[in-house]
């Protein structure tokens, strides 16, 4: 398989990512050494608007924590910058938490949207900037509240439901499935997501499936997570802000439609949410601020590994 960065951004990252060897089925088990090619190391000459600048539009006056555990999971991932552009509570609560957060306006190349939102109680304001975020152009997260705005994404969009966000998806678009029938076939139901609405699917389980849309080249991933811990709620708002890091330093080598980059972005996503879960954890509970808090370490040692 070649390197999608050769020669792209830092020693680290012009080398060729491992050929996945655990496969079972058309699936491919995503490993460390294949999540390490997917981390952007930063460069001397990078600055953080080189690094890449996340947009956020998530939280809501119900749910504000997921917006925190979403912006504090991205922090920690590594960005040059987060634009969290939400509505008053989740931004003062993300303040709180992240005074390194930038809640003006700007460019950004990657929006990270839904996490927190509630589509039914959503204001016509708010759906129009979740849709002006989609329109951009740029690499998109949707996921939770704007789940339903789906079918109006573009290509460079990657979905990150759990079986029963995924069973409403298919049920707006007129189809029945229950959300059990998700789970017990995670694999056909992201690839059939994946091609019914031409987007990456991350179907997020103890095993999480993702599956980009077809081409010849496509391969279905799985991230099987080593305990259950991170059954817990927010775990997914964390996982949210994990991606949208990893997919704004990235946005260099996101325009190429024809490759898998957002699979393998998706796929490290869930790769480094899995790890921090397990090191957070050492066998024990652990809440969701816990995954986000473990993230920057984890990470490190992943890179660490690999440099041996
Ligand atoms: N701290 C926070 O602010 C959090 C916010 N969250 C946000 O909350 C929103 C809703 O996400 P969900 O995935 O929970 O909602 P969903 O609407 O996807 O799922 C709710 C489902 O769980 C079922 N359910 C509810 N309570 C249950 C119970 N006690 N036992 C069994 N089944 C039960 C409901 O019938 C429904 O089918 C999302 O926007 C999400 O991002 C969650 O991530 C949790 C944490
Ligand atoms: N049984 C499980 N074992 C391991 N990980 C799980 C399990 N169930 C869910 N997860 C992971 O936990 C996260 C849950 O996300 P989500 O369902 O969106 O929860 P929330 O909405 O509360 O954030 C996902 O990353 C998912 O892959």
């Amino acid at each position: 398989m070649q390197s999608i960065y050769r020669g792209a951004v830092s020693d680290r990252t012009e080398r060729t990512p491992t050929q996945p060897t655990d496969r079972t089925a058309d699936t491919i088990e995503w490993t460390a050494a294949d999540a390490v090619s997917v981390i952007r190391v930063p460069r001397a000459s990078d600055d953080k608007y080189r690094r890449g600048v996340l947009g956020i539009r998530t939280g809501s006056n119900t749910f504000p924590g997921a917006a925190v555990l979403g912006v504090d999971a991205a922090a920690r991932t590594g960005v040059g910058m987060i634009r969290y552009l939400g509505p008053e509570v989740p931004t003062t609560l993300v303040l709180q938490r992240r005074p390194e957060i930038v809640t003006a306006q700007g460019r950004v190349q990657a929006w990270l949207l839904g996490s927190g939102m509630d589509a039914e109680q959503r204001t016509d304001a708010e759906t129009s900037l979740v849709r002006s975020a989609l329109g951009e152009g740029v690499p998109c997260v949707i996921d939770a509240g704007a789940l339903d705005l789906v079918p109006e994404s573009g290509a460079r969009t990657i979905i990150t439901p759990h079986a029963g966000e995924l069973a409403s998806l298919w049920g707006r678009a007129g189809v029945t499935v229950e959300r059990s029938s998700i789970s017990d076939d995670p694999v056909h139901w992201a690839t059939a997501t994946a091609e019914r609405f031409g987007v990456t699917v991350l179907l997020k389980g103890a095993r999480t499936i993702i599956a980009g849309p077809t081409t010849s080249a496509t391969i279905v991933i799985s991230v099987t997570a080593a305990s259950s811990w991170a059954a817990t709620a927010g775990s997914g708002d964390v996982l949210g802000g994990i991606l949208g890091a990893l997919l704004a330093t990235n946005a260099p080598f996101l325009a190429d439609e024809s490759t898998d980059i957002l699979s393998r972005v998706a796929a490290t996503a869930a790769y480094v949410h899995q790890a921090a879960s397990t090191r957070a954890s050492g066998g024990g509970p652990i809440t969701a601020l816990d995954i986000a808090e473990s993230v920057g370490v984890t990470i490190a040692e992943l890179l660490g590994q690999d440099s041996r």
